[in-house]
């Protein structure tokens, strides 16, 4: 295979496998730089448990149709794919055989900027969502927790050119975070292509 060692996290009530090098380093920072650069990176106001604050993160939200991506009380609205980001998409559609329509972009300047614990369960969604999740630049932890049986947890660095999947009944029974950390490091990229039809 092209893609070292897929690992498949073999977690209870879940579906996610992780590429390490889906993209090699030299792909990946040429996509990074470009990102960076070329993303119309936004920072929204969001309301969660009625209190409104700016996201720890910086956001962009990419589509090939018009359909809004509605989360902790705002609304997205796509802008059409660019280049980049469509050569992004079409690599991970020939290796999954699946096609996306959207991409949620989140760049996290610094260890300051994080992703709290969530599901990716919003409606548009549908049941049992298809995510795939590439990373460029610094490296991040990744969170996992179960749902229901607190024991449950799974934390993964996720390193620059890796994609990880999440697939069948994951967002039903897991959460995941980007936390903060204390470390000094770099900027991130991720990438979240999803399926909103
Ligand atoms: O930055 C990441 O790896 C996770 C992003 C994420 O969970 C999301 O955008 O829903
Ligand atoms: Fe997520």
């Amino acid at each position: 295979m092209l893609f070292k060692s897929d690992i498949n996290l073999n977690l209870k009530d879940a579906e996610i496998t992780y590429y390490p090098e889906f993209f090699n380093a030299s792909e990946a920072t040429n996509f990074f730089k470009n990102l960076l650069n070329y993303v119309k990176w936004q920072q929204d106001s969001i309301t969660i448990y009625g209190k409104t604050h700016l996201q720890p993160r910086l956001t962009c939200f990419y589509a090939n149709n018009t359909n809004t991506y509605k989360y902790s009380n705002i609304t997205m609205q796509p802008y059409p794919f660019n280049d980049d980001l469509l050569l992004i998409k079409s690599k991970i559609e020939s290796h999954l055989k699946v096609k996306f329509t959207s991409c949620l972009a989140n760049l996290y300047r610094d260890g300051n900027d994080s992703n709290g614990w969530h599901a990716d369960n919003e409606k548009e969604l549908g049941k049992n969502p298809i995510i795939a999740s590439v990373s460029f630049g610094a490296e991040r932890v990744f969170n996992l927790k179960h749902k229901g049986d607190k024991s449950l947890k799974a934390k993964l660095n996720l390193q620059h050119g890796s994609l990880l999947l999440m697939q069948g009944e994951t967002q039903d029974n897991w959460l995941h975070q980007i936390p903060k950390t204390k470390k000094i490091i770099g900027k991130r990229i991720n990438l979240t292509f999803r399926i909103i039809a």
